[in-house]
């Protein structure tokens, strides 16, 4: 293996300076609910509205400020997201099976309450993320969706109002950062508290939501955008360079890695970025992100690429190789896999319909990214019919409470054992 470019920077997300910056903003919005997100919310966007809550004429009047071609367009988007979704969830089946004669159990999946859907706009406004989130949560059956989104450079993201209100969120409020999060999942005077938050935002917003687990549900942790590549001498390496800085322009901690076998294609793609960095208007967030993060690495076989890749356990993976399927069956820890040249990151962004909201800083190797599933409470039930069963199950109940010294659970048992009108000896007497 050979290292031609390496980090020079380790991200931000989860150090101290964050997680205290994160514990103290909800320990004030706790405290002090709405007051503290008008202090938070004008101290880090400028910005202090009469109501953070939009109106229906608000949404109203923001949406019809769009050219329909926008409107088309998220339409088109929402559309192949909610496709997708709506398979996913069919998928999931509730579960009844008798596994002794009238002894039932089964599992069923209910959607959660309310969700808290985070669309995330301090650099860009995210648009997409609303497509992920609120239309997920609403083919789940999430009967309150609350979305929110900040400012962007002090005005009101109007496609992102668009694309949560035609994915039928319930509620928009515009704030973000800890403040947003903090109110959606603690409540204040004028933010009725959800029970599951959802959605990916920067350092700040994934270490807050990550805080608030366990008060809330959270989808997962989704922070900082990160992109691998993984190429072969096929590749082309002017493709490979622009997909690599198709992510890295989402902020300086972006992470982009490019592990090939071979040199000749990784030193092109190399040349090509530094060629296209200048005149890129995105350069100051791509530019230090890979100058920080980029990395570029040459491996003897894809094999070795493979399990590179794999200890990454990087949000995106895009298989620019002869045969991309191959990865598929080889790949374990990814938040999302693209297949060949035909297809790119960019599309799952924006456009093919999986979602986009993915695990970042090694979370691949324990969770997938949002979808339906998140948003629903797979809870199991139980019922007995046949009395012989039943008292099977308590004679076996009391014997095993018992080995653990559990006497309360152990007579539960017992008292399903016993004939009817008979009382077990160690009832008191009457
Ligand atoms: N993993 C995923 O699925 C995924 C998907 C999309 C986007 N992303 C990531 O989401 C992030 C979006 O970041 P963003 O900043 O543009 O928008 P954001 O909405 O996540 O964060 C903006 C908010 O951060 C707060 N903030 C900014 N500086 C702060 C500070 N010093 N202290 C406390 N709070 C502060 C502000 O309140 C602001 O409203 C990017 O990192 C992007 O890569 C991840
Ligand atoms: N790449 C982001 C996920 O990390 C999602 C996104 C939306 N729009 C642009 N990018
Ligand atoms: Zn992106």
């Amino acid at each position: 293996m050979r290292v031609l470019k390496a980090r020079t920077a380790t991200p931000a997300t989860g150090s101290a300076e964050v997680r205290e910056t994160v514990e103290r903003i909800i320990a004030e919005v706790r405290a002090r609910g709405d007051a503290a997100v008008r202090e938070y919310s004008e101290k880090f966007d400028s910005w202090s509205p009469e109501s953070f809550r939009l109106t229906e004429e608000d949404i109203e009047k923001t949406v019809a400020t769009l050219p329909e071609q926008v409107i088309a367009d998220i339409r088109f988007a929402q559309g192949q997201v909610r496709e997708f979704a709506l398979r996913q969830r069919e998928s999931l089946r509730d579960v009844e099976v008798e596994t002794l004669p009238g002894v039932v159990l089964g599992h069923r999946h209910i959607p959660v309450a309310a969700a808290g859907a985070y669309v995330p706009g301090g650099r860009y406004p995210l648009v997409a993320s609303a497509h992920m989130t609120v239309v997920t949560a609403k083919v789940a059956g999430v009967p309150r969706v609350a979305a929110c989104t900040p400012p962007i450079r002090g005005e009101v993201p109007a496609a992102t109002v668009a694309a949560m209100h035609l994915a039928g969120a319930d509620e928009i409020y515009l704030f973000g950062g800890v403040q947003a999060i903090a109110a959606l999942a603690c409540g204040t005077e004028t933010v009725p508290a959800v029970n599951m938050l959802a959605g990916p935002g920067n350092a700040y917003v994934a270490e807050a939501k990550r805080t608030l687990y366990g008060e809330v549900g959270i989808d997962l942790f989704a922070g900082p955008t990160e992109i691998l590549v993984v190429a072969d001498g096929t590749a082309d390496p002017f493709t490979v360079a622009v997909d690599l800085l198709s992510q890295a322009e989402h902020g300086p901690d972006s992470p982009a890695v490019l592990v090939s076998t071979s040199e000749t294609l990784a030193r092109e793609a190399m040349a090509h970025i530094d060629a296209l960095l200048p005149g890129m208007p995105t350069r100051d967030m791509a530019g230090p992100a890979w100058r920080d993060y980029g990395e570029v690495v040459v491996v003897d076989s894809l094999d070795e690429a493979y399990a590179l890749t794999d200890e990454y356990s990087f949000e995106h993976v895009e298989v620019l190789t002869a045969n991309p399927r191959e990865a598929l069956s080889v790949l374990r820890d990814y938040g999302a896999l693209f297949l060949g040249a035909g297809t790119c990151v960019s599309f799952g962004d924006k456009v093919i319909g999986t979602n986009h909201v993915l695990p970042t800083r090694g979370a691949a190797r324990y969770t997938g990214g949002l979808w339906v599933g998140k948003y629903l409470k797979t809870v199991t039930y139980q019922e007995v019919t046949d009395p012989a069963s039943s008292a099977l199950l308590g004679e076996v109940c009391g014997r095993a409470a018992r080995v653990e010294l559990f006497e309360g659970h152990a007579r539960s048992g017992d008292v399903r054992a016993l004939a009817p009108g008979q009382r077990p000896e160690w009832a008191p007497r009457t």
